[in-house]
């Protein structure tokens, strides 16, 4: 019976129906045209698709999970919502797996949702909408265990008009996508295409790769190295926030992956968090030595991601 299992696999079954309504408002508002565009500061732009998708998402989550904490890249959000985007159905694969057991016990009180409702906004306002991600991710005492990459134009250019969405919880595994593994015998990297900087490029020329792929939105980017077309996501500098990296690291750790800033420390996704990765990203698939490659990264570099 779906309404008795852990709290934690609920919220991910839920996150990934939620993810999915909000995919269609950005779709439906990029069908409209008018995109609503604020500039919320230097190279930082934010549409109504942003807005909308955000307030679908935190109404459906906290029609469902009243006073659950869920921290939104576009700030406070209006839950007075057109009532067909608030959704409380359960994605129906999620809630038939299998929980962890270390999970049974958790509560509401224990977990953060960390919200990017549309991560990439740049490359939706330029039209490069594969770029474009909704990202949902669940912390639990501070790690983060699940999370949700949706994609609402995957491969849209095929005619696909529901897009496609990822989840993964650590210790039960992913769904929604076929593993891949990058191709053995090379490097490549994969960073920023608009974020770069000297610093960033140093970081990239330390490690020497075969190829360096560079995309729009962090999530993308970590689909990158979970469908084997990169071996790392590199990204010395501290444009990225934790409603960025919540999801992708959880999904990325649930197949086997690694995610650390440019120290090899880890991030925590607790309520009273900084929102800024200031040591930048730095994520690693599985079959990478994480701790070897990032040893590559000179000091000149980490001094300035403090
Ligand atoms: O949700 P948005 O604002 O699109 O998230 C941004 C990140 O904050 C930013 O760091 C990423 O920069 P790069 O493309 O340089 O990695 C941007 O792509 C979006 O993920
Ligand atoms: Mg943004
Ligand atoms: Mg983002
Ligand atoms: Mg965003």
């Amino acid at each position: 019976m779906a309404q008795n299992a852990p709290m934690v696999l609920r919220l991910l079954a839920s996150s990934v129906t939620a993810a999915n309504r909000a995919g269609k408002i950005i779709r439906d508002i990029m069908s409209r045209g008018d995109l609503g565009i604020v500039d919320k500061g230097i190279n930082d732009l934010q549409t109504e698709a942003d807005r909308s998708a955000q307030r679908c998402i935190v109404a459906s989550l906290t029609q469902q999970y009243p006073n659950l904490t869920i921290i939104g890249e576009e700030g406070a959000t209006n839950c007075e919502v057109p009532s067909d985007w608030i959704v409380t159905d359960y994605d129906q694969t999620v809630i038939s797996e299998q929980c962890p057991t270390e999970y049974s016990h958790i509560t509401k009180d224990d977990v953060v949702v960390w919200v990017d409702p549309l991560d990439g906004t740049s490359e939706y306002t330029q039209g490069l909408l594969e770029h474009v991600t909704v990202l949902v991710g669940l912390s639990v005492k501070g790690r983060p265990i699940a999370g949700v990459i949706h994609q609402p134009y995957y491969d849209y250019k095929s005619g696909n008009s529901l897009g496609r969405t990822i989840w993964g919880l650590v210790g039960m595994g992913v769904g929604g996508f076929n593993p891949q593994n990058p191709p053995s015998g090379k490097l490549i990297v994969t960073t920023t295409r608009s974020h770069s900087d000297n610093t960033v490029q140093k970081a990239l020329d330390s490690l020497n790769p075969d190829e360096i792929i560079r995309v729009g939105g962090a999530g993308h980017k970590v689909l990158m190295l979970i469908e084997g077309k990169a071996h790392a996501y590199v990204f010395a500098s501290k444009g990225c926030k934790k409603w960025d990296t919540c999801a992708p690291e959880a999904v990325l750790v649930a197949s086997g992956g690694k995610l650390t800033d440019m120290h090899g420390l880890p991030y925590e996704y607790g309520k009273n968090v900084q929102h800024p990765n200031v040591g930048g990203v730095f994520a690693t698939v599985r079959g990478i030595d994480h701790e070897e490659l990032l040893s590559k990264i000179p000091q000149e570099v980490t001094d300035k991601l403090k």
